[in-house]
Order: structure tokens, then sequence, then C-alpha cells
């Protein structure tokens, strides 16, 4: 069946209602896109905290509205407190989501994720090799990088969701995503988002805390989506190259909706 492309009423519902209910989204990710990560989600109106000691990762993910589990730069002893967090959450019933990030080549990060599987997440959010490998099919990649199209990705993603229970967004030059049964599309955003560190990262982010909202799970991560594309989209007309990209992106998403803040 085709997908069904995401309309706009459904995402300026979800951005209002991502605003008002600013989710408390408990990030616990990789060394390299912190504070962009942490940037996004307050540009959008959320608010993150990183917290990754162990003990503390447990206490914090049963009070946290959301919780990101990012494996880029996975160490055991992080590994260890990702699975503490996610336990914790699950039992008060609080959504995690998975970025898989270069799961397939990696050994060590492959068979966590594939543990952390079994342990519902409510998303699941990576580009198309990373979904390729989580769902044990033959899959490229190049480190962090796809090597391969979401719409190659899409059936990868249909067969994860129906396996895990999650909502799986495969994206790229269009994004996926997909219950199992029902899938939407997102398009926009532009190629040089690949050229700046991060915004797949930060998009599980958000994600993350799409998970947080009240109503159909599907639309709510498709919107989430469409915030970083839309906001892509702006950005690029606004820069250069990567380095002034990143404020355009970040002030883009503040401004998304055309609602005057401060
Ligand atoms: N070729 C492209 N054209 C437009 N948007 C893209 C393109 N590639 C990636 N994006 C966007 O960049 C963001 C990061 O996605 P992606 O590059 O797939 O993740 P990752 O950084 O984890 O590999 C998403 O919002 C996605 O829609
Ligand atoms: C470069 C890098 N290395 C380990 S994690 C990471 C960040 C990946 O970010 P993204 O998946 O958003 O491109
Ligand atoms: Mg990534």
């Amino acid at each position: 069946m085709q997908p069904d492309l995401l309309d706009r009423v459904q995402t300026a519902h979800a951005l209002q209602q991502f605003r008002h209910l600013s989710p408390l989204v408990h990030c616990m990710t990789n060394d390299v896109v912190q504070t962009f990560t942490a940037n996004v989600l307050l540009a959008l109106g959320a608010s993150p905290a990183m917290v990754i000691e162990r003990d503390e990762a447990r206490q914090f993910s049963a009070i946290a509205d959301a919780l990101l589990i990012n494996v880029g730069t996975l160490t055991r002893e992080r590994a260890d407190a990702m699975q503490a967090a996610v336990d914790s959450a699950n039992a008060v019933h609080k959504p995690w989501t998975l970025d898989p990030v270069a799961v397939g080549a990696l050994t060590f990060r492959s068979e966590f994720c594939q543990q952390l599987l079994a342990r519902h997440p409510a998303a699941i959010r990576a580009n198309a090799s990373e979904i390729l490998a989580l769902a044990g099919m033959p899959a490229g990649g190049r480190g962090v990088d796809t090597t391969d199209t979401a719409s190659t990705a899409l059936p990868a993603a249909q067969k994860l969701a129906r396996q895990t229970g999650a909502v799986v967004a495969v994206t790229g030059e269009v994004d996926y995503i997909t219950d199992g049964s029902r899938t939407l599309m997102v398009t926009g955003g532009h190629v040089l988002m690949t050229r700046v560190v991060g915004t797949g990262c930060a998009l599980s982010a958000v994600v993350a805390a799409s998970c947080a909202l009240p109503g159909d799970r599907l639309v709510n991560v498709a919107a989430a989506c469409a915030f970083m594309a839309q906001a892509g989209s702006l950005a690029v007309a606004q820069s250069q190259g990567p380095g002034s990209f990143v404020p355009a992106f970040l002030d883009a998403l503040y401004a998304l909706g055309g609602e005057v803040r401060v």
C-alpha cells in the first residue's frame, strides 16, 4: 500500500501540543551530539536533561516524560546504565526511543540493540542502513552514515514495527514512519542536513519527546520528522553551508508555526 503524506493540520496540531506540554526528555545519547540535541529540544519547547550515571539514570527515567537511548558512543558502563533506565521507564509506563547508531557493523552495539528490542521501545528512529541491519536484513552503511535509501528499508521498518510494537521511523531524502500496518511519509529537508553532525540523533530526541504526547503515536512521530524537515528546508534557504546552517536551523525550529514568541 502507498504511504500517506502527513498533512499540515496534523503537524500543526502536534507542534501546538509539543509546545504546550513541553516534555521533559531524559537523553542518554552520544558524546558528539549532546549540546546540539539539547538545543534542538529547547528550540522546539521541550526540556532536555542528560543523566547518565546508572543509579541516577534509573531514578530519572521514571520521573521524565520520555527517554532516549542512543548508542553512538556506547561503552559497557553506559550500556548497563541504559538498560537500568529502560527497565525503570518500562516499570512506570514511560515511553522510550531507540537510535541504533551504526548498528550492524559493530558487534557489541549490535548485540546490545537486539537485547533492547525485546524491552518494548515506543519508537525506533534510524537511517536506512541501520534499520536494515536491525531487522536482520542485508545492509550497507559506512560508520554512522547510510549507504541505502529509506524506501529500500521500508519493508524492514515495517517488519521491525510488527516485531517490537514500536513506531519505526526510517529517515533519509524521504522519511517513512510505520507501525507495521499504517505508513506515513514526510518529505522536505535537504541533503545539507547530512553534512552537519547530529541531525539524525537530534531528530531521535524529538521523536522520543513526541512519544510523550497524547493521541496517535504514529502521527506524533511523523510530526516530529516533519518539524525537522520543515526547519531544515527553511534553514538551508538562510545559510551558505554547514556552519551557518546550524544557527539558522535552531532559529527555524524556534519560529516553526509562525508564532511570535519570546
Ligand atoms: N537527502 C536528503 N534530503 C532531505 N533531507 C534529508 C536527506 N538526508 C537526510 N535528511 C534529513 O536529515 C535528518 C537526519 O536523517 P538521516 O540523515 O537519515 O539520519 P542519520 O543522521 O542518523 O543518518 C532527517 O530529518 C532527514 O529527513
Ligand atoms: C559521528 C558520530 N560518531 C559516533 S556517534 C556520531 C554522531 C552521529 O550523528 P547522526 O547519526 O545524527 O549523523
Ligand atoms: Mg544516526
